[in-house]
């Protein structure tokens, strides 16, 4: 908004507060007639009655201006953020002239007189406008460009941040190591989060996917919300239609009435429960479909992920957003729907009714809303936080839970099972602390609506029964008045999540919902999230012979972007050939590995198969063509076939056998009791390390494919199994290419290739003989240093020689 066009805004605003405080005195007479003499009058300071003066609207009016002055005063000193800190100060003056102004309404109804004059009117409602108005003018005018600054430098310091982050620089005057690594790893942990709040959407367009996400049962939801309806105008014609009845019962003092009208009264309250047990049925049905869809479709929508994302976000949480956040969603705001429509119908509908009944009483009983709406969006604002706060808490003790468990053999071993106890304490620990902040809150909250309510109850009876026993309000009036408050009462008062239509009619801030907002945003943020590799954008399915290439190929993992582990490297892989990557620990193979499965894509060059860029080439066509067994190979929960035809739909138990054969599987099943029904345990854990290893390279053999990659896939054997799956792994490289990581110079020396790699390049490239002839070159430095280690081994153990790199 231009600043010209805020002042000009604010002047308006002050114009208008002015010109119609003092142009209402002008009507303080019987009829709509101008009377300047009326203004004089009103400000006859000697003649003041609190009963019968306007002159407290004027000192409203004045006070209105004052604060509209600091405020000003304070935003040219330029302590914007202070006077922002300070609007809870503002609003609680805007409700306070609200209650002033309404109860000088009422002091002037005691006259009996004087409500025909209309400046009354006049002065109460632009009182009650203007100084409700004016908190809001002041955000929205005075304070929105502040807004945006503040905004916009916290993005700016974000983002800068984020670049230290990338860029692994320390702060300014560098932190200790400890430090800096817990803050890589809460930045970590934080990675859903923080993207998230990156790329939050708007509140509206977010609440229209939650929508959608719900809005898929529609017919179910349809349904429940139609007899919700009925259920609400049941609701609202009960308590006039009792009363009626009750008093006319009474007044004709007829049984026969009275029994009639309570059999009308059974039909409503039968016809409610019925309703109410549908709409349940219907509610139910309709949230549990929705809460399997957002699973499926939050299941599917991980599973599609660039495995960058899985780098950045823990099991635990991943799995907390799949099981609570999702349930959060289909569970909440269906709920806030029906609970908002409920109260709205109930206010709306039974607030013409009091009116009518007793404006005055109406008046009076409503006077404390706008305590209630003004605490209900304070209270929104925190619970927004809390409940953000909350989950993230939850995520990271269940991220505890599932990391001990999965590792708990390595717990055990390292004898930390107290260390861990303490962890997953202290995570408990901060969710507790965040969880028992929501219940204090939340039970205030509530403490504070039931004394609201209460006074309201209080007033209510006093000032009815005064307005009774002065005759001005009929007895069957205050009756049906008093069974309308109650019923609204108890419609409101639900729970405190009821007040959100408060908010939805009165505020921008949909706070109430923020619990179910907090959850939901980071499932709509995955849901929405567009992997940075796509695997399925590849539709091209060529014949595989098996060249691959690599050219000027850079990379560096998504979280360490700035810290290159392949520098531009140039490969080719014959079809056909056993090529072998060897070099230090720590140098790019398995990162090359990585990059040929697609789980990373390279920052700039290409990787081609028989010519064809591999991410053109469709994802199931290209895995069955090349397939991996990797160093630690993940065994699944299944049985032993299940795992070996793992992926493979029309696998028969012929093609089991044949590559259980080849990769020395058979031998160890056939010995077991079930057979390949032998249960694997969760990720393998009831097989060997050599057993596991095995049945992963039949689980790649099955494929048939044309690349085979061994990530040091025969280091878990012993060295009768590892002869064994060699020889069965040379029959099958005779077919194939094979890429081929190893430390054990047996397995390298037959490769027809040997490539170096060292700190992301090709250094050396030639076959065993080739190498060892360049005695400066790193090959020959590890084969010979190895096999000094060699003769030391042999010595020492004379076993079958193993000669390992490092
Ligand atoms: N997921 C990852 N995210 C970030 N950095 C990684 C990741 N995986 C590996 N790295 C880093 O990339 C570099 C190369 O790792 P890589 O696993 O390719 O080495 P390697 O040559 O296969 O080692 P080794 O022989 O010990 O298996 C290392 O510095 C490693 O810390």
């Amino acid at each position: 908004m231009r600043p010209l066009f805020r002042k000009l805004l604010m002047l308006i605003h002050f114009v208008l507060d002015v010109s119609i405080t003092i142009c209402s005195l002008g009507f303080y007479s019987p009829g709509w007639h101008f009377n300047l003499d009326d203004i004089f009058k009103a400000f006859h300071f000697a003649h003041y009655s609190y009963w019968t003066s306007p002159l407290d609207y004027v000192v409203l009016c004045l006070l209105r201006q004052v604060s509209l002055l600091i405020a000003i005063i304070i935003i040219r000193r330029g302590k914007s953020k202070k006077l922002r800190s300070w609007m809870l100060i503002y609003d609680i003056l805007g409700i306070l002239g609200y209650m002033v102004a309404v109860v000088k309404l009422l002091a002037f109804d005691e006259t009996g007189t004087m409500m025909s004059y209309p400046g009354i009117y006049m002065s109460t409602g632009s009182a009650v406008f203007l100084t409700f108005s004016l908190p809001f003018a002041i955000r929205y005018t005075l304070l929105i460009k502040e807004t945006e600054e503040v905004g916009y430098e916290r993005l700016q310091s974000e983002s800068r941040e984020n670049t230290n982050v990338e860029n692994g620089s320390t702060p300014a005057n560098g932190t200790a190591s400890a430090s800096e690594s817990n803050t890589e790893n809460k930045e970590e942990d934080d990675a859903v989060t923080k993207e998230e709040k990156e790329k939050r959407l708007p509140l509206s367009k977010h609440l229209w996917q939650i929508m959608k996400l719900c809005g898929k049962q529609w017919k179910w939801f349809t349904a429940a919300y139609s007899l919700l309806l009925i259920d609400c105008i049941l609701n609202l014609v009960e308590p006039a239609l009792y009363s009626q009845m009750m008093s006319t019962a009474i007044q004709m003092k007829s049984f026969d009435v009275l029994k009639r009208a309570c059999l009308i009264l059974a039909i409503v309250q039968f016809s409610e429960a019925t309703c109410n047990t549908v709409r349940y049925i219907c509610m139910q049905y309709a949230e549990r479909l929705t809460a399997r869809n957002i699973r499926v479709g939050l299941f599917k929508a991980i599973l599609h992920q660039d495995i960058s994302f899985f780098d950045e976000n823990k099991t635990g949480q991943l799995m907390s957003r799949i099981t609570h956040d999702s349930e959060s969603i289909s569970n909440s705001l269906p709920v806030y729907i029906e609970t908002t429509t409920n109260n709205l119908f109930m206010l709306f509908g039974s607030a013409p009714i009091m009116f009518y009944c007793s404006w005055q009483l109406s008046v009076s009983t409503f006077i404390t809303f706008p305590i209630t709406l003004l605490m209900t969006k304070y209270y929104g604002l925190i619970v927004e936080k809390l409940s953000e706060k909350e989950n993230d808490a939850t995520a990271v003790s269940n991220e505890t839970v599932e990391e001990v468990l999965s590792a708990i053999r390595t717990v055990r071993s390292f004898a930390a099972e107290k260390m861990e106890y303490m962890r997953y304490t202290r995570n408990t620990d901060a969710w507790f602390k965040i969880s028992i902040k929501s219940v204090v809150l939340g039970t205030f909250y509530n403490y504070f609506w039931a004394t609201m309510w209460n006074i309201e109850d209080v007033v209510v009876y006093l000032y009815g029964g005064y307005l009774t026993l002065q005759g001005r309000m009929a007895p069957e009036s205050l009756l049906t008045y008093v069974f309308y408050h109650w019923r609204l009462h108890a419609a409101l008062n639900v729970s405190y999540f009821s007040l959100v239509f408060l908010q939805l009619a009165f505020s921008s801030l949909f706070s109430d919902v923020m619990k179910t907002i907090g959850s939901s945003r980071k499932v709509i943020h995955i849901m929405n999230r567009i992997p940075e590799l796509d695997y399925e954008v590849g539709t091209e399915t060529p014949e595989v012979v098996g060249n691959i290439i690599f050219e000027d190929v850079e990379f560096a993992y998504p979280t360490r972007k700035t810290a290159n582990v392949l520098n531009g490297i140039n490969l080719s892989i014959e079809p056909g050939k056993t090529v072998a990557l060897v070099g230090p620990s720590g140098n790019g193979k398995s990162t090359l590995v990585s990059l040929i499965q697609q789980f990373y894509s390279p920052q700039s060059g290409r990787i081609l198969l028989d010519g064809t860029p591999i991410q053109q080439i469709d994802h199931h066509h290209y895995h069955t063509k090349i397939a991996l067994v990797a160093q630690e190979p993940t065994l699944f929960s299944g049985t032993i076939r299940e795992n070996i035809l793992y992926g493979i739909e029309d696998g028969t138990d012929d093609d089991m056998m044949r590559v259980s054969e080849m990769a020395n599987v058979h031998e160890f099943v056939s010995k077991m009791e079930k057979g390949y029904d032998t249960k694997c345990g969760e990720k393998g854990v009831q097989m060997s390390g050599g057993q596991k290893q095995r049945i992963a390279i039949a689980r790649a053999l099955i494929r048939n494919p044309r690349v085979l990659i061994l990530d040091e896939a025969t280091s878990a054997l012993d060295a009768e199994s590892e002869s064994m799956v060699q020889e069965a792994l040379n029959r099958c490289a005779k077919e194939r290419t094979v890429l081929v990581i190893a430390h054990r110079l047996s397995t390298v020396r037959s490769a027809d290739r040997i490539a170096v790699i060292e700190k992301g390049n090709v250094t050396e490239m030639g076959n065993h003989d080739d190498l060892m002839k360049n005695q400066d070159g790193l090959y020959y430095k590890l084969v010979h240093k190895q096999l000094n280690s060699l003769g030391t081994k042999k010595d020492e153990e004379d076993e079958k020689p193993i000669v390992d790199f490092f």
